[in-house]
């Protein structure tokens, strides 16, 4: 089987949240989960999720994205990844306005004068298929979870991967890693969950913690961000755009309106990225001998 080693990479980030880029456009071979794990080790090249670039499948697309959490598993959607390869994408070809796919959808990213990106990141969804939950709820925007009743009920929905959000008085109070790992394998969740803790700390403005599925707590999560702005939205808790502060900075979202109804609008993500090194991969790095 193709190794990745030799192959070029990008490390980068999004408000903190550690992305490793690989292009392998030119010169395609499947990530293995194994892989992944090797390359995120301390000695390696700790991220939070590699963003692995295939050749486009549709012809107004730029690549066809895999992304793989720390511990090897794979996301339909990153929020804080995709900013990242469309400011490297738009740096190579020129041009501010780069789409891609991945399994959730079409990403439309536009890239700013000032360096920032703004993502569409397509529709949110909420029934309990869709999320996806174990059984049927009544309520997905207000759920409580076996266990964990004492921080109130979540609102669940996925952004193109499955997202609970607890609404709580501070969340700079709560055991984030304590509670993260519990909640993120609840039996509520098939395909685990990412989990968020927010609070509102002014009319449209919402403090975020969050420990994600596949890599843990992370000073920064997109779809999170968005999320949170979808599930405040609709239990009336804020308006449709918000800004989110998490500890790894700011990120300003917004819910459009639909046209078949409110639900159903796009949400759009704005926020920072920073190319932090590139290299090549070593045989090292993936625990492979030279
Ligand atoms: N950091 C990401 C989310 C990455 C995927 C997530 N951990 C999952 O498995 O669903 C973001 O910025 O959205």
């Amino acid at each position: 089987m193709d190794s990745l080693a030799h192959r070029p990479f990008v490390k980068m980030n999004g408000l903190g949240n550690e992305i490793l880029v690989l292009d392998l456009r030119a010169d395609p071979v499947a990530v293995a989960p194994a892989a992944a794990r090797a390359l995120a080790r301390r000695e390696a090249l700790p991220f939070d999720q590699a963003m692995v670039l295939y050749p486009p499948r549709r012809p107004d697309t730029s690549a066809f994205v895999r992304i793989l959490n720390s511990d090897g598993s794979a996301s339909a959607a990153c929020g804080n990844g995709t900013r990242c390869i469309a400011a490297l994408e738009a740096e190579a070809t020129g041009s501010g306005h780069v789409r891609f796919e991945s399994e959730a959808g079409l990403l439309d990213c536009r890239v700013h004068a000032d360096g920032t990106v703004t993502v569409d990141m397509g529709a949110p969804r909420f029934s309990w298929r869709d999320i996806p939950l174990a059984r049927d709820v009544d309520d997905t925007s207000a759920v409580t979870i076996a266990g964990f009743e004492q921080f109130g009920p979540a609102s669940l929905l996925s952004m193109g991967n499955p997202h609970a959000v607890f609404f709580v008085p501070d969340a700079d109070a709560v055991d984030v890693e304590g509670l993260g790992a519990a909640l993120e394998h609840h039996p509520l969740f098939p395909e685990r969950a990412n989990i968020s803790f927010a609070s509102l700390t002014g009319p449209d403005a919402i403090l975020l913690h969050v420990w994600e599925r596949g890599a843990g707590r992370t000073r920064a999560c997109g779809t999170a961000g968005c999320a949170t702005a979808v599930a405040a939205a609709r239990t009336g808790r804020t308006g449709r755009t918000v800004s989110v502060r998490l500890p790894g900075g700011l990120l300003g979202i917004e819910w459009r309106p639909g046209d078949d109804g409110r639900e159903s609008g796009h949400v759009l993500m704005t926020g920072p990225v920073e190319r932090e090194f590139s290299g090549l991969i070593t045989p090292a790095m993936l625990g492979e001998a030279a």
